[in-house]
């Protein structure tokens, strides 16, 4: 854990190395909050954080959510996660799913793929296995517009909890 003070007098590289993640696998997003310092404080972070993400074109905001793994998908059967994303889908009950429940999440995931052209992202740590499979069915019938604004706060909410992390 560190202090606003301390994050505030990071290196870049040592910024980088501790928040290059917090968006998965967009370590651009880290090094321009970074050059956001000082900050006041955690709020004011994840603040300056936010802005960067809804400040993307769209094509951007897909290319962000094109970063994040399935759920439960091939690259969590084959343990090829970051640390993050395999602690968060196993909070969520992911790496305990029945038979059918993989089928169905595996099923769903490409069905939304196929329709959006990018992957179904939520926030694992805020939801259940359960949760999660009502979510993709909900959101499937969704419109690509509302999709990419509900998968970008899904992005900004799994940051915050990134965030707050390893900051005190
Ligand atoms: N697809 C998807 O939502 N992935 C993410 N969700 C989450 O909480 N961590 C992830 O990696």
């Amino acid at each position: 854990m560190q202090t606003i003070t301390a994050v505030n007098l990071l290196e870049p590289s040592e910024f980088m190395r501790l928040f290059c993640n917090v968006v998965e696998h967009a370590p651009s997003i880290a090094s321009v909050v970074a050059r956001r310092r000082p900050l006041r404080d955690v709020q004011h972070l994840l603040a300056e954080l936010y802005s960067v993400v809804d400040g993307l074109s769209d094509s951007d905001k897909v290319d962000i959510l094109r970063r994040h793994p399935d759920l439960a998908g091939s690259m969590a059967e084959q343990g090829l996660l970051t640390a993050e994303s395999t602690m968060e889908q196993r909070s969520a009950g992911l790496d305990q799913l029945t038979e059918q429940q993989k089928y169905d999440m595996k099923r769903m995931n490409s069905a939304y793929k196929d329709k959006f052209g990018f992957p179904f992202v939520i926030c694992a740590r805020e939801n259940k296995a359960t949760a999660i499979l009502e979510g993709l069915t909900r959101r499937l019938i969704n419109t690509p517009d509302k999709e990419l604004a509900t998968g970008i706060e899904e992005v900004k909410k799994i940051a915050r909890l990134r965030v707050l992390d390893l900051v005190a």
